[in-house]
């Protein structure tokens, strides 16, 4: 199948925008490589530190012959997605020792859950965590010990965290070695059914609390499509992780084998072999590419249209919105799972999984097939799924058919025939929304704007009993500049009772919302974000704003004199810039970029 116009348009405008810096980035990594083991080039002191407590592996460490891999971890007990990974770095030290190499822990990163600070103050660090675990990453891995790096992560902020931090070894091979979703508990709609029924005084907390944790119930990540498990579904269409290693559940033999498995093909594709496979080879405009197309096909989260454009700056591309709006109005919706169905990632790995959706798009030519993988094939034969015959792991070829067409369909029969992500433009700026998890009828409003400068005060008026009729609610001063772009996920079920009593409702904000927000009409990312010039500071309460995501409009009916005469309003955040640590996060603050170009604090020549 040839590839689709779009997607070979939409490739070739980012490899020609981004030819210089990419041009640089490759030069760098080519200068980092080299034929014999990386600690070769230590001196014998450095050298010695870095064996002193390698136990058996103190011979082949200290004989610079064979390879070692760094092992950077985001191993803690707050999120179950990361709690099984307490244990694999002992399984990967293992499995190294066997396939004639090493593995050491380079280092730990920090990894934020953000349903455990959502709607709290923690929440306004978490976007910047991910800053801070790609500062951590490289922190790690400049020991310059390694020769290929095996990734401990998996949830919302630390896999692009990781990724960026990565991309400076990029001469490194690197693959992504995940837990997988925990098994299946309360449906998500039935968790949020409670927390509808509770924020409208109908539920108990009680009855809330039992509700939430037969849903988050145990090891592994949770079961919705939010930004964790489309950090999955991306690693996959990027070739960063082996076939089918997504979504296969922790505890499991399976799972254990494909860590061993994850460890042997590092071994096998760093410089020392015949088969080198670094980073920057791998993650090019094609896997970017296929993350954008791959986002959109599954209804993936709002977040990677900020963490896949700082991942591409770190690679030395440059992406925005007008190419993930291009590539999503060209790649079908083929994939319903939680908040853009009723239906977990369990579900959808039972109904197919990523092997037949990969399959699907290559062969509707919307992904690039020929990316370097590092399970050292191309994409084709990315799409496969994991299995254990006497105990040997193999991989068979995806279902040919769906087993489930309410969660997984074919391009030829999708659920949409436009991808899940809009980009909104007007006169309030540029911002984007997640169409996948709204129904046709809520996707586009006009109705006066109700002004809260955060979303307590918005809460607050909903108690009050104040938030009657249609309205648009702006909730601004929540950009990256401002508090740190907190998700305002905590909005959801409030929001979702006023549109259930029949009002028509949406958000509008330069926040983020969580990946796995839904069924309420959200625009959400706005740039420039309030208190950077954008128009959000100029709005009022009663100013009619037009949102339609499907036209991709984003307007205030105020005519532009009027706009052009009001003040900007002022906030003060000096609360949100102490408190949890916020007091230690305004350089990144201060230094971060808009929402298009990634929010990202790290790369100051932009
Ligand atoms: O982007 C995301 O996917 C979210 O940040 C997610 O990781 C977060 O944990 C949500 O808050 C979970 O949803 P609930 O808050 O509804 O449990
Ligand atoms: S998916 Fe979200 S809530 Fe679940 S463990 Fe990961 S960060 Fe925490």
């Amino acid at each position: 199948m040839s590839l689709h116009p779009v997607i070979e348009r939409v490739t070739a405008r980012i490899a020609e925008r981004s030819r210089d810096l990419r041009d640089d980035y490759l030069a760098r990594m080519d200068a980092l490589r080299t034929r014999n083991p990386a600690r070769a080039r230590l001196s014998c002191g450095n050298l010695a530190h870095g064996f002193a407590a390698a136990g058996a592996d103190k011979p082949l460490l200290r004989a610079a012959r064979g390879g070692n891999i760094g092992i950077v971890t985001a191993y803690n007990d707050m999120l179950s997605a990361h709690q099984p990974m307490e244990h694999y770095p002992a399984l990967i030290r293992a499995a190294a020792r066997n396939a004639g190499g090493a593995a050491q822990v380079a280092g730990g990163v920090p990894a934020m859950c953000d349903g455990v600070t959502q709607g709290r103050d923690g929440m306004e660090l978490s976007l910047f965590s991910r800053d801070t675990i790609a500062l951590a990453t490289a922190v790690s891995l400049s020991h310059d010990m390694f020769d290929a790096a095996l990734l401990l992560g998996v949830c919302d902020k630390i896999v692009p965290g990781l990724l960026i931090g990565a991309l400076s070894f990029g001469h490194l091979p690197v693959l992504f070695v995940p837990a997988g979703p925990m098994t299946s508990g309360l449906p998500n709609k039935e968790k949020a059914a409670v927390r509808q029924r509770y924020a409208d005084g109908k539920a108990s907390r009680e009855e809330l609390l039992e509700a939430e944790a037969k849903s988050y119930h145990g090891p592994g990540t949770c079961t919705f499509y939010g930004t964790a498990n489309s950090n999955q579904m991306l690693l996959e269409v990027m070739g960063l992780m082996l076939p089918g290693a997504a979504f296969v559940n922790p505890g499991t033999p399976l799972r254990d084998a494909l860590t061993v498995a994850a460890t042997e093909q590092a071994l096998k594709i760093t410089a020392l072999g015949e088969h080198y496979t670094p980073l920057a080879k791998t993650l090019d405009e094609k896997a970017i590419v296929n993350a954008m197309v791959g986002l959109a096909a599954t209804g993936g989260s709002t977040n990677h249209a900020i963490h896949l454009v700082a991942v591409a700056r770190a690679a030395g591309l440059r992406i925005d919105w007008d190419d993930l709006d291009e590539l999503s109005r060209a790649t079908p919706l083929i994939a319903r799972i939680y908040p853009n169905g009723g239906a977990d990632v369990n579900h959808f790995q039972a109904a197919g999984g990523l092997g037949f959706a990969i399959r699907e798009l290559l062969d509707a030519g919307l992904l690039h097939a020929d990316i370097h993988c590092v399970h050292g094939g191309d994409l084709r034969a990315q799409a496969q799924e994991p299995d254990q015959i006497d105990l040997k792991l193999r991989w068979r070829a995806p279902l040919v058919a769906s087993l489930d067409d309410s969660v997984l369909r074919t391009v030829a029969a999708p659920f949409d025939s436009e991808g899940g992500l809009r980009r909104l433009s007007g006169n309030l700026g540029r911002a984007v929304v997640k169409v996948s998890a709204v129904a046709p009828e809520h996707r586009s409003i006009e109705a006066p704007a109700r002004i809260f400068d955060s979303q307590d005060a918005l809460l607050d008026a909903f108690k009050a009993g104040q938030l009657d009729g249609d309205f648009v609610a702006v909730v601004r001063a929540q950009g990256p500049r401002a508090n740190g772009m907190p998700e305002l996920h905590k909005l959801t079920p409030t929001l979702g009772v006023l549109q259930d009593r029949g009002q028509h409702v949406a958000l509008l904000t330069d926040g983020r919302m969580s990946g796995a927000s839904g069924k309420v009409l959200a625009a959400i990312h706005v740039v420039p974000e309030a208190i950077a010039g954008g128009a959000l500071a100029l709005l009022r309460d009663g100013d009619r704003i037009a949102i339609d995501a499907e036209a991709g409009a984003l307007d205030v009916l105020v005519d532009a004199a009027t706009l052009a005469a009001r003040e900007p309003v002022r906030f003060d955040l000096a609360p949100n810039h102490h408190g949890l640590g916020r007091e230690l996060f305004g350089v990144m603050r201060q230094a971060a970029g808009t929402a298009e170009q990634g929010a990202c604090s790290l790369f100051v020549e932009g």
